[in-house]
Formats: C-alpha cells, structure tokens, sequence
C-alpha cells in the first residue's frame, strides 16, 4: 500500500476539492469522509480517483451486520483502497463488511483494505470511562478492539500514535496501524485529543498518518505538506 501521509479532503463540496488539489503536481493519497460523501456522494470519489489519488474512504460504518455487509459490496465498486467501520460494531459486523467488500469487487480488481476505528483520537479516557462505561485504560479498549478486529479478519485499525507500537506488539507489524491525530509541532490541537507530529508517529509505530487542517488550514498547503512528508518520511 502507498505510504504517503493521507491528506484528509474535509470540505464542504466539489469545488473546494479541486481548488485545493490543483495546487499539488503529484499523484496524493487522499482521504474522503463524511463531509465531503454526504454532500457529493460517489460521484466525488469516482472524480478523485480519475485524478491519479489512492482514496482511504472514511465513512466508518457502524450498523447491524447484514446492513453494514450490504452497504460494503456497494463501495467496493468504487474502487477505493481502503475503507473502514467501527470495531465497537461487533465482531459478526466486521466479518459481514469483509463479506461485502469480496462479493462486490469487481473481478481482476484489488479488494480494498478494510480496518476498524477503535477509539476516536478526539476521545480521552476520563470522557470514554464516563461517557462509553468502558472500565479499562483507553490504552486496553484500544488493544481489545486491535485484537477483535484481528479476529475478524481486518487489515488493520485506525488509533492513535499513542496506542500504535502496543497493536504492532500484540497484532504484529503487517496489521496497519491508521494514525489521525497529526499536528506540526506548536500546531493547534482543534478537537483532537490524542495527537503526535508526524515524525513521532514515524518514530512510534504508525503504518499510516492522516492529516487534515495542518496541511488544508495552512497558508500555503503544499508547503505544509512537503514539511509533514519530510517528517514523515525521514
Ligand atoms: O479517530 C479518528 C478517526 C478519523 N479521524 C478523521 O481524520 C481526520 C483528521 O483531521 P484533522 O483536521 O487532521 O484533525 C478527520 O477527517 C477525521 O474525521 C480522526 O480524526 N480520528
């Protein structure tokens, strides 16, 4: 899979899309979530794509297994190289979305990668313990829901920095370890609660990081993200 920092593509519509990605002169790995999907639906990742970018598609889907397993088959024919879930959805929900993602790949076609959110990065553990009744450490939920996802036959999940080393230890260093979370060093946090730089994520094991206002709310993105590759990749 590529490794290039995947730039998250949190706008409001098609224009804004293209606007910001006209300023890159190289092929990105890009990230379309729930924003953007819901206003544009897939015709926006079909335009992305026949653009040259590998697509991560963020929907995070969280549902009863056969629902999950259906809506699956249908994006696989998007062609995207990786989707996601909820872990907390259950085992029989992850094994259903993988179901789905088979069944609907076109023949001769790579199926997607598909990975499970644990626990959200803008997630602390006095919030999850109050709010989920989780009674572990986030660190122990992010491994419990690492090993379930494991289980169910996923590549990988999405955590943060902080968890990533401890999944690679316990799940082993092939099952991809998805960081969002990433700011430059002084960068605002935003809402994001479990954050790292990307070269602390380099450092701590991630597989993959994800950025989104770092680069998208710099004034000037492509200098932005030329600085988080460099760490990045350094
Ligand atoms: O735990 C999660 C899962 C997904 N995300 C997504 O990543 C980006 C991060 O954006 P920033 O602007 O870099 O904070 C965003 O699209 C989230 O939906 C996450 O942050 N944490």
């Amino acid at each position: 899979m590529n490794t290039k920092p995947i730039l998250a593509l949190d706008f409001p519509g098609e224009k804004e899309v293209f606007d910001f990605l006209q300023q890159f002169n190289e092929p990105l790995f890009v990230k379309i979530g729930m924003e953007l999907y819901m206003q544009e639906g897939p015709t926006i990742v079909r335009k992305v794509k026949d653009l040259g970018h590998d697509i991560f598609l963020d929907l995070k889907l969280h549902d009863i297994p056969n629902t999950v397993g259906s809506a699956m088959k249908g994006l696989a024919k998007l062609g995207v190289d990786l989707v996601n879930v909820h872990a907390a959805g259950g085992r029989p929900m992850m094994e259903a979305a993988l179901e789905g993602l088979e069944a609907g790949t076109p023949a001769g076609k790579e199926r997607p990668a598909l990975i499970a959110v644990t626990q959200l990065t803008s997630t602390t553990e006095e919030q999850m313990q109050a709010e989920q009744k989780i009674a572990l450490s986030l660190q122990e939920s992010v491994l419990h829901y690492a090993g379930l996802t494991k289980q169910a036959g996923l590549q990988g999940v999405v955590c943060s920095v902080h968890e990533a080393k401890a999944i690679a230890e316990v799940c082993g260093d092939e099952f991809l370890r998805v960081t969002p979370g990433i700011r430059l060093a002084g960068g605002d946090a935003h809402d994001q609660k479990r954050i790292a730089t990307p070269d602390g994520a380099k450092r701590d094991g991630s597989s993959l990081i994800v950025v989104g206002r770092a680069v998208t709310g710099a004034q000037d993105p492509v200098a932005a993200y030329k600085i988080v590759n460099e760490l990045w990749e350094a």
